[in-house]
């Protein structure tokens, strides 16, 4: 693909890879308080915004909710992984964990606006020759693969179901 489409396939993933790499600081936060990994309202919310703000953007809304959905599911991944190898361990609670209302969340919800910009370009390259194959040589490259690269799978796979 064109180099313009090829920085922004780059720079989507490296979007994707930001916010994969936020994960382990809720982990840590929620060990300390308890609190479940699973936050149905919090992600109706951030949905319910994503959707609005994606149609204003041109992108298509099943599109932009199917995206967000898998990057809560690939972080909440990471998040059970953890918490299951923290727990076989018998960690006992973080010395100085992050805050999830006042520090975690606010940096997940600067990527948003971002992640949604970075959508439509996908959506507008899609259809670009060669830009499925781009992506998926480059998400190896800029996406993390830990835990066996399922949380990366998860992530991308709306990505890759509209690149063919
Ligand atoms: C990241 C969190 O954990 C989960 C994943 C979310 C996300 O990726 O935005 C949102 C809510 C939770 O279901 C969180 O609680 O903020």
């Amino acid at each position: 693909p064109p180099e313009q489409d090829q920085a922004a396939i780059d720079h989507m993933l490296q979007l994707v890879d930001e916010r994969l790499e936020v994960a382990p600081l809720v982990a840590q936060s929620k060990w300390n308080s308890g609190a479940a990994i699973e936050a149905p309202e919090r992600e109706a919310q951030i949905l319910e915004s994503v959707a609005e703000e994606a149609v204003a953007a041109g992108i298509d809304e099943g599109f932009a909710r199917d995206f967000f959905q898998q990057q809560f599911e690939a972080s909440k991944q990471i998040q059970r992984r953890l918490h299951l190898q923290w727990t076989q361990e018998g960690r006992p609670p973080f010395a100085d964990p992050p805050d999830l209302g006042e520090e975690v969340r606010p940096v997940l919800d600067r990527l948003t606006p971002q992640l949604i910009e970075a959508l439509a370009e996908m959506q507008r390259i899609a259809e670009v020759e060669g830009a499925g194959h781009y992506l998926r040589q480059r998400a190896e490259v800029l996406v993390s693969d830990d835990f066996d690269g399922g949380p990366r799978s998860v992530a991308l796979r709306p990505l890759m179901d509209r690149m063919p």
